[in-house]
């Protein structure tokens, strides 16, 4: 049998990673797990893992290590037919452990946004509480001014994307961060992608993928889900 492809993509709040991911999903067959979306699939669901994770989110905190592995690690066992890309997960060095010990990863995608660029999309960014989907008044603006695209309900900011509250969380970011880009670096697996617009980068990463998916895979690529 072929190889499946595993890839992660990382970056700080606002670079991108839910943007690219949707674009590698549909060029290159791959299922996106976002492990945000999976985190909010499993609160509404009110199963076991998700009600210890509501209370963490509801406050936009990260929730802690055990429960987001015992929510993503069986996800991805159940997943061993198919090639991924998983979005927001690892972010800690314990997350990026428990994931080296179920899969070898071939790529991760390390998204470099200068910090103005991001306070300037989050100033802009306006999301779908329940599904997660985000939006941003310029770059890709709802189809009808403050409602979402699919149901019609109303659009909110999140109050930690406003500038003020960005510093903080991006240091936050960094310092949990940089042990799992120094452990993939270490692996040779780490590609980083600097620029300040997605369209810029989305080329770079589309080559990248393009020389490494068709050897890793031949007959085993799959639908998205998104
Ligand atoms: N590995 C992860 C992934 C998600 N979450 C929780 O799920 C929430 C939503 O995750 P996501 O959709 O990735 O959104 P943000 O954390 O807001 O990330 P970003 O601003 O980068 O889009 C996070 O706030 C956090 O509470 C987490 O704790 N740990
Ligand atoms: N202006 C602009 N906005 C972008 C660009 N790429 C993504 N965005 C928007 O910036 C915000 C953050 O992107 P997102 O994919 O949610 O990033 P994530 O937080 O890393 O998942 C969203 O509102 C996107 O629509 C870009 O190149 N230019």
């Amino acid at each position: 049998m072929s190889k499946l492809f595993r890839a992660v993509i990382m970056g700080p709040p606002g670079s991108g990673k839910g943007t690219i991911s949707e674009r590698i999903a549909h060029s290159f067959g791959l299922k996106h797990i976002s492990s945000g979306d999976f985190v909010r699939e499993n609160i509404a669901a009110n199963t076991e893992a998700g009600v210890l994770a509501k209370a963490y989110m509801k406050k936009r905190l990260l929730v802690p290590d055990h429960v987001m592995t015992r929510l993503l690690l069986p996800r991805l066992e159940e997943m061993t037919k198919y090639s991924w890309l998983l979005d927001g997960f690892p972010r800690t060095l314990a997350q990026a452990d428990a994931l080296n010990s179920i899969c070898d990863l071939d790529v991760v995608i390390n998204l470099n946004i200068p910090l103005e660029t991001l306070k300037e999309r989050l100033r802009h960014r306006w999301t779908h509480p329940s599904s997660g989907r985000v939006y941003n008044m310029y770059f890709n603006p709802p189809r009808i001014q403050g409602l979402d695209d699919i149901t019609g309900e109303p659009l909110i900011q999140q109050e930690d994307d406003r500038p003020e509250a960005l510093v903080a969380r991006l240091r936050h970011y960094k310092d949990i961060a940089k042990p799992v880009i120094d452990l993939y670096k270490a692996k040779s697996i780490l590609y980083t992608f600097s620029d300040t617009e997605t369209d810029r980068i989305w080329p770079n990463i589309s080559t990248l993928l393009s020389t490494k998916i068709p050897i890793v895979q031949s007959d085993a690529r799959c639908a998205s889900t998104h």
